[in-house]
């Protein structure tokens, strides 16, 4: 079994007596990709805070490796725990490769930090070379958001926080440091929790998901299961939100159920040619993964190409034909 790396056990919070997280149970692994997702107010920033004690519940309590957070030392718990925020602080009078390592530096880690920082960058895609020098301002808002991702992954912390951390980017960068995150955990085997209000990148992005609304945690589970299974209208609904952004960079194995009228029977893909059992599902995957305009694909599926609501028509007609 896989051990658990943050408990909540009973958890609620609440600031002058309104709750805003409320009886809040949950068990991620260690080395899982777990993302938080609701509206905004929903409570999600507070969960993920009282992870690194910058909240504490009002009852019941978080475990961090079987560790009530409250028995570590400050300091030795947050430097477990990596924080990456929507507004990156990089220390504006420190260079790039300083605001990289700042953190090991603290720690008074052995080793050659310099080359660590060029080592980071590469991973990221800035050459060294370039960015090394270079302060906070000469940076675009994206290339700041990955160096906030660095500064905080630079110690190997196994916990890593991420609130909300790209909703401020454009698409593309967006989707470039959702791949990076993707990378890097692929890599770290660390611990994510992601916090987001945007369905899409918590699909994209998730071992795990759970959604919460007014404090509560709706439902947990891996993105399939909770798209195959909305436990409440609520979580359908959500997803119906996301649908509307169209199916364009939508995972192909998300776009194909979403396309499910028994499951989604109102959304703007109903009435489009449909798959109706797991056999054709599994067909049709198969089948879209050959085809190069989808450019895909992992063989399971499960990490997938992108593609315009366009092919999944055409496709899904060519199968039912033949299904
Ligand atoms: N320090 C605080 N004092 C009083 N109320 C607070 C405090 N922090 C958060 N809240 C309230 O708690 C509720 C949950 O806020 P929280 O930031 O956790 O939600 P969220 O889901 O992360 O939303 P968002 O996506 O907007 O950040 C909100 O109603 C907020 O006003």
């Amino acid at each position: 079994m896989m051990a658990t790396a943050i408990k909540f056990d009973h958890v609620k919070k609440a600031f002058n007596g309104k709750l805003v997280v409320n009886d809040f149970n949950l068990d991620i692994q260690q080395g899982e990709l777990f993302v938080l997702v609701g509206n905004s107010g929903s409570g999600k920033t507070t969960s993920i805070k009282m992870i690194n004690r910058l909240e504490d519940p009002s009852t019941g309590q978080i475990l961090v490796n079987d560790v009530p957070t409250t028995a570590y030392d400050l300091q030795k718990l947050r430097w477990k725990i990596g924080y990456v925020l929507q507004q990156i602080a990089l220390f504006p009078n420190m260079t790039v490769a300083q605001n990289i390592t700042l953190i090991p530096e603290i720690k008074k880690e052995q080793g050659d930090l310099k080359r660590l920082a060029k080592e980071l960058l590469q991973d990221v895609g800035l050459n060294g070379k370039d960015y090394f020098d270079r302060y906070p301002h000469e940076l675009s808002g994206g290339e700041q958001q990955r160096i906030g991702i660095l500064r905080a992954i630079a110690s190997k912390p196994p916990i890593v926080l991420m609130d909300e951390p790209f909703s401020a980017l454009d698409p593309l960068s967006r989707t470039n440091l959702q791949n990076l995150v993707i990378d890097l955990h692929k890599e770290l085997h660390n611990t994510i929790v992601f916090v987001t209000h945007d369905m899409n990148e918590a699909l994209r992005l998730a071992d795990r998901i759970g959604i919460m609304k007014d404090g509560n945690l709706l439902q947990v589970g891996r993105p399939q299961e909770l798209l195959r299974h909305p436990a409440t209208e609520y979580v359908q609904e959500f997803f119906r939100g996301c649908l509307a952004n169209d199916l364009y960079q939508t995972p192909l194995r998300q776009a194909i159920l979403f396309t499910d009228p028994k499951v989604y029977p109102r959304t703007p893909a109903a009435g489009m040619p449909v798959l109706s059992d797991d056999s054709n599902f599994e067909k049709l995957l198969n089948l879209l993964s050959r085809r190069e305009e989808v450019g895909v694909q992992d063989p399971n599926g499960e990490c997938m190409g992108y593609l315009d609501r366009r092919w999944v028509i055409k496709y899904l007609s060519e199968i039912n034909d033949f299904s």
